[in-house]
């Protein structure tokens, strides 16, 4: 390669990035080590997210991962979260690493307790507050998200929030633990379902076959302490905002014109139940009451009589289940708005109801041995009756939250 060349690809280097993300435990510094101890001659600036003030994974890191003193970097970042508190942070150290152009690749170990979304977007974004574009510098490459095949359906059922676990970022942290695993799942590239050495292959195959339809889009890779091959989540060249952010499995279904099924092996499946008439609340907050079990996420919109300007949003997964607005429906907007908007999306206009506009119920439904015909059956019967459909919607009595603020678990 002549010099000019040369120098022209200098300029042109990105750093890429990988972020670890997981549940706490899952196995996220085992494997940052694993692939340390394989780096084949790359060097990593590695920085470490812990909640605490003593940063133990730090420490285990420095101990185990052979980072070169000289020619790499350990950083530590305690006492709060890069998805959150810590973000400001993380953007100026990671910018701070990518200037002094020493490294070849920045490796992130997030949180237990992180959301992998935020930490995706300090990447993809530029940064206002602080004037910092990381795109300019860095490259994210792929986003991790670590699975404990051992913990799964305990913390997935637990129906336990981070406080309850004394896990919280913060003392206002009400998330529940399934909705994280279930967020860090759904935005990932790479699944490294670790810990296998502690599960029977039967129970694996189904639990490859649930995560796989909670995300079909990330390449799933078993391992055993943490041992995965590094060219899987190093220079991969998987990341891509836009497609990561439609990755989730309920989103395809719900996007797919035609609905493609699952292996049915396990027995795990998914639909999608679509009605253009709106819920009795009160007969759907019993039904909600008496959620289905074998139903392992609902994602979607609810029409409910009592709410014909707001859409509501409809999200679970095991015992949690959190509703709440969702935004104006586009036949709540005043007419001049309507139009605009039909003319930007012309699918919406091919689903104009002439009286409800795009008053819609509209849910995916994913779960294991589920039946389907049966939770249509009892679905329906939460719709309006025909005679309830000429009454006055208003009158009905809505148990469900009425802000967003308020929005909230209904277990
Ligand atoms: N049996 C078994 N144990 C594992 C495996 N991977 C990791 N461990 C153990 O699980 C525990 C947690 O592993 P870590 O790598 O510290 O997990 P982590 O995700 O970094 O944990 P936090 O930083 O607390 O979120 C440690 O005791 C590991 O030795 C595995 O594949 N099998």
């Amino acid at each position: 390669m002549d010099n000019e060349v040369l120098v022209e690809k200098q300029a042109d280097f990105k750093i890429p990035v990988t972020v670890l993300s997981g549940y706490l435990g899952a196995g996220k510094t085992t494997i940052l080590n694993h692939v340390l101890n394989n780096r084949d001659g790359l060097r990593v600036a590695v920085i470490v997210n812990d909640l605490s003030e003593v940063n133990i994974d730090a420490a285990l890191i420095q101990k185990e991962g052979g980072l070169s003193r000289t020619d790499e970097q350990l950083v530590e970042m305690s006492n709060g979260c890069i998805c959150c508190t810590l973000r400001g942070d993380l953007l100026r150290e990671v910018e701070r690493l990518a200037k002094q152009e020493r490294f070849d690749y920045i490796l992130i170990e997030s949180t237990g307790v992180g959301e992998p979304v935020p930490v995706a977007q300090t990447f993809t974004y530029i940064d206002e507050e602080q004037g910092i574009d990381l795109s300019q510098f860095c490259r994210l490459d792929c986003m991790v998200t670590v699975v404990d095949a051992y913990r799964f359906w305990h913390d997935y059922s637990s129906g336990e929030t981070l406080l309850e676990r004394s896990q919280g970022a913060h003392e206002e942290d009400h998330r529940e633990v399934v909705d994280l695993l279930i967020d860090q799942i759904e935005f990932c590239d790479v699944l490294l379902l670790n810990k296998c050495d502690l599960v029977s292959d039967k129970d694996l195959n189904e639990l490859e076959g649930v995560l796989r339809t909670l995300q079909p889009r990330a390449k799933l890779i078993r391992t055993e302490q943490g041992k995965v091959d590094p060219a899987e989540i190093l220079n991969t060249g998987r990341f891509n905002f836009e497609e990561a952010s439609v990755s989730a499995g309920w989103m395809r279904e719900l996007n797919a014109p035609v609905h493609t099924p699952e292996t049915e092996e396990y027995g795990i499946g998914s639909f999608v139940y679509v009605r253009a008439k709106p819920f009795h609340p009160e007969r759907l907050m019993r039904w909600m009451e008496e959620w289905p079990e074998a139903i392992i996420r609902a994602k979607g919109i609810m029409w409910l009589a009592t709410r014909s300007l707001q859409a509501q949003s409809i999200s679970q997964a095991g015992p949690s289940i959190q509703f709440g607005p969702a935004g104006l429906w586009a036949a709540a907007l005043p007419e001049s708005e309507q139009h605009l908007l039909l003319e930007e999306e012309p699918e919406l206009a091919d689903s104009w109801h002439p009286m409800y506009g795009d008053r819609i119920n509209k849910v995916v439904f994913i779960g294991i041995d589920l039946q389907r015909a049966e939770i249509e059956a009892s679905l329906d019967q939460c719709l309006l009756t025909k005679e309830e459909m000429q009454q006055d919607w208003d009158s009905l009595m809505d148990p469900f939250p009425q802000s967003q603020q308020e929005a909230c678990a209904i277990n």
